[in-house]
């Protein structure tokens, strides 16, 4: 019988008769000929029925096969530089596992609620599709470049007895008889156990914020890659940020051509992505900022107009260090030479996608870290083991968080952070 080959194998098989096994993703006809675009997932082939191996009957109930339905087909491949993938399979059986019932996505202007609501077939899209390869490309790279350097990748909870990225984005639930947990907001204090105890570690999962504000650059669930480093300071910190995010981009553009033409994304911009990245003091963030006419002060965060208008000045991504501590985290390093400042970096990427990576230097101090416990007002109890760090041979250490849909958004050019997930979770939404 004939090979069950994928479609994105074709090219290895150039002609012959084989098997293809997928959906009904589209179809036409000229009365003598259909021809029934077939996709499996790995890329879409173009069939086609004549009357030399079909009766015009059977031409007209394979016309009749409603789209999304399933199918298994046989043919004889062969090159048609005008159909799509440059192949086209002549048919000679179409077998129908099981018909579709009218398939509800078949316009081009849903509404973005009609689609989500239907997010479980809609990621069968062509768009969709090539967006999370990307974003499978994306992962897949990640992991390669820390892999390479020696990075052992430690996995954080996400039950948690407390906060890290501040107090007002807990999930938080019920626990047995111990009370209140939370959903991680992050694996950094873990990794940064883990970094005392391997050296150069990595964390990758989802973490959870119950933000309450409805933008294109928030989830309620994302996902984050975040490394740890014991000894690396806060520009070692930096660096390795730049060599990931160039190595992901160049990946990208190497590896998921195909994908990024579907989407139609203009590439020249990630081109310019190679180390080093501009680096700029918070302070003169602010400046720019005054420049280009915002009204904004020293003490001010940022949100995403400000970060377009920063990241709009320069051709690649730019990192911002030496924000105010006030407005940062209680576990960053001051500056010993102006502790009002601390040692982290934001890095915002261009085209107006803003912050994709929050990283600093941590307190290595004991006594600063529980001045700032206090301060922030968080439950030392909680924090016992988290303070052990820097009692048995702390060390200086650095680390960061790279937001994977932030930086897959950028990357496909997407309006909204929700088509660079599987099953976006926002404030509204945790269906499907
Ligand atoms: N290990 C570390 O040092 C990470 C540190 N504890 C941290 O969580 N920093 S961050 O809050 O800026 O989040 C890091 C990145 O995580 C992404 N992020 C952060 N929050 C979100 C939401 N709500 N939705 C989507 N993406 C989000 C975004 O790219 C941020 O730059
Ligand atoms: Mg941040």
């Amino acid at each position: 019988s004939a090979p069950w080959v994928y479609i994105e194998d074709i090219p290895k098989i150039q002609e012959g008769e084989i098997e293809v096994r997928g959906w009904l993703f589209n179809k036409r006809s000229s009365g003598k000929i259909v021809f029934l675009i077939i996709r499996d997932g790995t890329g879409y082939i173009q069939g086609v029925a004549t009357l030399d191996n079909f009766t015009q009957d059977q031409l007209e109930s394979l016309e009749k096969i409603p789209i999304e339905s399933s199918l298994i087909v046989v043919g004889d491949l062969k090159k048609e530089p005008r159909a799509p993938g440059g192949y086209e399979l002549l048919l000679k059986s179409v077998n129908v596992v099981s018909y579709s019932e009218e398939y509800p996505i078949q316009k081009k202007d849903h509404s973005i609620d009609f689609l989500l609501e239907r997010r479980h077939l809609w990621i069968r899209s062509r768009k969709q599709n090539a967006i999370l390869r990307i974003r499978s490309e994306v992962v897949k790279a990640i992991r390669d470049f820390l892999d390479e350097k020696g990075f052992v990748l430690i996995d954080a909870p996400i039950l948690t007895p407390s906060a890290c990225e501040g107090t007002t984005t807990l999930f938080e639930l019920d626990y047995f008889d111990l009370g209140k947990a939370y959903l991680s907001q992050s694996g950094q204090l873990y990794m940064e156990a883990a970094c005392m105890a391997f050296g150069k570690v990595y964390c990758f999962g989802p973490a959870f914020r119950a933000e309450k504000s409805k933008t294109r650059r928030h989830l309620t669930e994302f996902w984050m890659v975040e490394p740890e480093m014991a000894f690396w300071d806060w520009q070692d910190n930096m660096r390795l940020q730049e060599e990931l995010v160039s190595y992901i981009v160049q990946r990208v553009l190497e590896k998921r051509k195909r994908e990024l033409e579907i989407l139609e994304r203009d590439t020249k911009p990630l081109e310019k992505v190679v180390p080093p990245f501009p680096r700029i003091t918070y302070r003169e963030a602010i400046e720019i900022l005054k420049r280009n006419g915002q009204n904004v002060e020293y003490g001010d965060d940022f949100g995403g107009d400000e970060e377009t208008i920063i990241s709009s000045q320069f051709d690649r991504p730019v990192f911002i260090h030496h924000y105010p501590a006030k407005i940062k985290p209680f576990y960053m390093q001051p500056d010993p030479e102006n502790p009002e400042e601390v040692l982290n970096n934001d890095l915002l990427a261009p085209e107006g996608y803003g912050e994709i990576i929050g990283g600093s230097q941590r307190i290595h101090d004991l006594k600063l870290l529980e001045k700032k416990l206090e301060e922030y007002n968080l439950p030392k109890e909680a924090f016992e083991w988290y303070l052990d760090l820097r009692r048995y041979g702390s060390v200086p250490h650095s680390g960061f968080g790279l937001g994977i849909e932030r930086t897959v958004a950028w990357i496909c050019g997407l309006k909204h952070v929700r088509e660079a997930i599987p099953f976006p979770r926002m404030i509204y939404r945790i269906y499907p």
